[in-house]
């Protein structure tokens, strides 16, 4: 439970009363509204009946609710219409329908639903969960693609090499801690690419205050289901009424945002002025955009472009390496497959690089299962429908939140037979000896990075950081379960928890290196000894 309950019990002993006309009166004319646009008068999606006012809030449970959308889903089809408080959301259960809605009717499915108490309280307005179709989006995704599209990105293959063999050095040295470092090593490259930074350590202040900001927003539970979010009017009392701890978590909440948007990029702006900047995505929008008069061109969209690197492609990075690590742990025959593809490519002459990607369809094939086996956003990021729609004869109102279940589409039995199994040759395909992938199976990385004109644009770089560490820590390590005193495999807790991105509990592996060669190969064991 969110810490602001208890707090927010007292408060609603005034506001209820008032609450509840509110919702009704929202409600009615809501109905009224949506009457008069849909004179065919089809109905909305089917979904679970809910209660008069509530809707179906007290059906989606907190925990894990792209479960019970799948259940609906074999029960009203795949697409699901479900109202929270008046809200009405549409839930997509299939590829085929995020396909038809998002992808191909992307100009009227690529809002954002508001969230004033962390967007607009919480100064998170620059966040794209947040930000709606317009300039502000159009202008940060513009500098996204710049520099992230599929062939910019190769730019970047050196520090993500660099950083890969980094990994694999600190977890020679403590492999039980591979999960922390993996942390710190996907936070340090996202850093330098972003801001030039050097992050070194665990302990770094720049971690520590990054990670601060990341979480500084998760004590309010689900966002968009406050009482703030549905009543924004509600914002303009003193935070207090919600309680003590809720006015402090909305102050941190504020300087998270600070923290992680603005504070780096005067840093770099003050580096560029002194002539000191080391190269980085900031210090070369600064030294392109700078104007005569000493001021910046569109320097919002640019701090804001620059932030999303952090905060949304660090959290979601460290998941796919940790799925991974535990893959890896958990299939050794699949490990053993992966390995022995990069052992007959690199001969154990010199450690993989990012242009052997396309050598290596076994690997590949490894990449797209932990996509897939352990979405890393299972319910994506919500749309919004800006303007009503029908869809197979069912009625789309304006304004509705769209949630598409990545968990159901991954695990679609019809696109991905034996779905629980992790089976990377379901996406290979082997004529007279030689394997390649199969372009008749979705690739995972479709539903992974989401849709339409939202789709994430970090994907390219994500998908290469992810390869060249699985590359290089199957290279130099084999990856196995810890053992008990009694030798026994202990096996780790699969039950991943989820905010918006989904993290495995703390794990251990055993990290054993595979050879001397690939350990001189790696620097830390010198010729000879
Ligand atoms: C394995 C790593 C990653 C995964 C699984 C992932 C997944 C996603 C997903 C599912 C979305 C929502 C798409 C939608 O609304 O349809 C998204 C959006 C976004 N991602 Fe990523 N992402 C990853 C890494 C990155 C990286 C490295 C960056 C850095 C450039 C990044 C930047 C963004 C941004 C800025 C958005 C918001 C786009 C918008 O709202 O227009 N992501 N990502």
């Amino acid at each position: 439970m969110p810490f602001y309950s208890a707090s927010v019990s007292d408060a609603l002993a005034y506001l209820l009363p008032a609450l509840i006309t509110v919702i009704l009166v929202h409600q009615l004319s809501r109905l009224a509204k949506t009457k008069s646009r849909n004179p065919l008068g089809l109905p909305l999606p089917a979904g679970p009946k809910g209660l008069p006012l509530l809707g179906n809030i007290h059906q989606v449970p907190v925990k894990d609710s792209w479960l019970k959308f799948t259940e609906w889903g074999g029960i009203y089809g795949e697409v699901i219409g479900l109202t929270l408080l008046g809200k009405n959301v549409i839930v997509l259960n299939s590829y085929k329908a995020a396909d038809d809605l998002l992808n191909k009717r992307g100009a009227i499915y690529s809002g954002r639903s508001p969230a004033p108490l962390m967007a607009d309280y919480g100064g998170w307005y620059y966040n794209m969960v947040f930000v709606p179709m317009g300039d502000f989006m159009h202008g940060q995704r513009r500098i996204l693609n710049h520099f992230f599209n599929a062939s910019a990105v190769r730019k970047y293959s050196e520090v993500l090499t660099e950083k890969a063999r980094s990994l694999a050095r600190f977890t020679y040295s403590k492999p039980e801690r591979f999960q922390g470092f993996n942390r710190l090593h996907v936070t340090a490259t996202v850093l330098k690419i972003a801001y030039g930074f050097k992050v070194t350590s665990e302990d770094d202040p720049i971690m520590k205050e990054a990670e601060a900001s990341i979480t500084s927003g998760s004590f309010l539970g689900t966002p968009g289901t406050h009482p703030i979010d549905l009543f924004p009017i509600l914002g303009k009392l003193p935070f207090w009424i919600w309680g003590r701890k809720f006015a402090d978590g909305v102050k941190a909440m504020q300087q998270g945002a600070y923290n992680v948007g603005l504070k780096p990029f005067r840093f770099v702006k003050q580096q560029t002025a002194a002539g000191v900047a080391p190269p980085s995505m900031a210090s070369e929008l600064i030294e392109s955009h700078s104007l005569p008069d000493g001021t910046i061109k569109d320097e919002e969209i640019i701090w804001a472009a620059i932030a999303h690197l952090y905060f949304a492609g660090s959290d979601t990075t460290v998941s796919a390496v940790d799925t991974f690590a535990l893959a890896m742990m958990l299939h050794p025959q699949i490990q053993r497959k992966a390995q022995q593809e990069l052992d007959d490519l690199l001969r154990g002459e010199r450690l993989p690089d990012l242009s052997d990607r396309e050598s290596l369809p076994y690997l590949e094939a490894v990449l797209r299962e932990i996509l897939r086996w352990k979405p890393v956003t299972p319910l994506g990021i919500p749309h919004r429908l800006d303007q009503d729609d029908i869809y197979n004869d069912t009625f789309l109102p304006a304004g509705s939140m769209v949630l598409y279940n990545a968990y159901a589409m991954s695990f679609d039995p019809k696109q991905f037979p034996d779905p629980f199994t992790f089976n990377p040759d379901r996406f290979l395909t082997d004529s007279q000896g030689s394997v390649s992938l199969r372009a008749d199976v979705l690739n995972p990385e479709d539903i992974a990075f989401g849709f339409g004109r939202r789709k994430c644009p970090g994907r390219h770089l994500a998908s290469e950081a992810l390869w060249i560490n699985m590359a290089t820590i199957l290279t130099v390590f084999d990856i196995r379960l810890i053992k008990d005193q009694s030798g026994n495999d202990i096996l780790p807790d699969m039950d991943y928890h989820t905010h918006l991105v989904s993290h495995p509990k703390p794990y251990k592996g055993d990290f054993v290196s595979r050879s001397s060669s690939a350990l001189e190969l790696l620097g830390v064991l010198q010729i000879g000894s």
